[in-house]
């Protein structure tokens, strides 16, 4: 079996197109794997990196609206399609699964032209134009991360994530991460992440408010995104801040936090909820406002509170992250509502999922037949 993967832009874009590479590894240690990517995105370095193939197609931006009139493949897109082709023919594809963005695209009009299955996976709440063009289009199965993407077809699989966060049980590895970060074992933690590059709102909030943490004896551990840098205002005496570019063991940074204050990407909440770490959700508004969607499950079940990035001031996080970091009680009720919200499994599923429409699709036509 060969599938073919098809996502690509950042790292929360990358990331479950790896994890659902590995699930197909552990279910089939023979299935050949072939990415296909932009030199441009960070799959370039992550997928080589994880020690997969990198088939490399030029990058094309999408217009903002869906229409049929993206069939007809204009201008630049026709050239990514036919390069997108040429890797589907020469692996002898049995599936191509798109993870939405410019790199689908190209990948869902070849799959369409060659007559390959097509599997969708959807990463955010609320869909993009590659994917709501391959559902209405393309597809053979469509899977989303979250229950109310309103996408055709949606089957709710959830967002594949990286097993060791996964399986992480956070109490029990707790002492260790702090000690991997120098933290303190006892005093509470609060985690700040803007995904992959790091938010300048949070980071401002945050570190602005980083006296009254400490009188509070609330330490941080900071994400600040690889291009950013924050100054604390830092008592004498005060409870560590730690404050690093890039965290690379997420897994342990859930496990030494007792809450995270956080932008909403897919990734992030996912994570969040599967390790049930009570989260300050702050959603950035960008592309089609899908953070905030994102978020919402988690916090119309009670396990994390949202914030307008505007209302995100130092003043916001005297006023509110201080009290809730320190409530124990409130944060153990939060942690377990968050932990029973998203599927741990979504690689092993979507995995399933590819695995049976390739194999479906082999047995009724035979794909020497293309
Ligand atoms: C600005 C933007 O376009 N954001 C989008 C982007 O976010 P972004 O790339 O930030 O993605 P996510 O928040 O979904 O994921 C971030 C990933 O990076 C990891 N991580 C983060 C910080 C760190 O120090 N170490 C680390 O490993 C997290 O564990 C997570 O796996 O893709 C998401 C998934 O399509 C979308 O929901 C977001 O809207």
């Amino acid at each position: 079996m060969h599938v073919v993967l098809a996502g690509g832009g950042s790292a929360g874009h990358v990331s479950p197109a790896l994890a659902l590479a590995a699930a197909l590894r552990r279910a089939d240690p023979e299935v050949g794997l072939t990415f296909l990517g932009t030199e441009e995105g960070l799959e370039s370095r992550l997928v080589p990196a994880a020690g997969y193939e990198l088939a490399l197609i030029p990058r094309v931006p999408l217009p903002r609206d869906l229409t049929p009139r993206l069939l007809t493949v204009p201008g630049r897109l026709a050239g990514a399609v036919r390069a997108a082709a040429t890797v589907i023919q020469r692996v002898n594809a049995d599936v191509v699964v798109g993870l939405g963005g410019y790199v689908a695209m190209p990948a869902y009009l070849a799959a369409r032209r060659l007559k390959v299955p097509v599997v969708v996976h959807e990463q955010n709440a609320r869909p993009g134009i590659a994917n709501r063009f391959a559902a209405r289009f393309v597809t053979s199965e469509v899977a989303v991360s979250f229950p109310a993407t309103p996408l055709r077809h949606a089957n709710f699989v959830g967002l594949p994530i990286r097993r060791e966060i996964a399986t992480l049980d956070r109490l029990a590895r707790r002492q260790e991460a702090r000690a991997a970060f120098g933290l303190d074992p006892e005093r509470p933690c609060l985690l700040v992440t803007g995904g992959s590059q790091g938010a300048l709102r949070l980071n401002q909030a945050v570190s602005a408010a980083a006296a009254a943490l400490a009188q509070a004896g609330v330490q941080v551990l900071h994400a600040t995104g690889p291009r950013n840098v924050v100054e604390p205002e830092r008592p004498e005496g005060a409870p560590p801040y730690v404050a690093v570019p890039y965290i690379d063991r997420m897994d342990l940074a859930y496990a030494a936090a007792d809450l995270a204050i956080v932008r909403a990407g897919a990734n992030t909440v996912t994570e969040l909820a599967a390790v049930g770490l009570p989260a300050v959700f702050v959603p950035y508004p960008v592309g089609n406002g899908e953070q905030r969607f994102n978020a919402q499950p988690v916090v119309d079940a009670g396990g994390g509170l949202l914030v307008d990035d505007a209302a995100l001031t130092p003043e916001w996080v005297r006023e509110h992250v201080v009290g809730l970091v320190t409530d124990a009680d409130r944060l153990a009720t939060m942690a377990k509502v968050a932990s029973d919200l998203m599927p741990a499994d979504a690689d092993d599923r979507l995995a399933e999922l590819v695995r049976s429409v390739a194999t479906s699709t082999r047995g009724n036509a035979g794909k020497g037949a293309r």
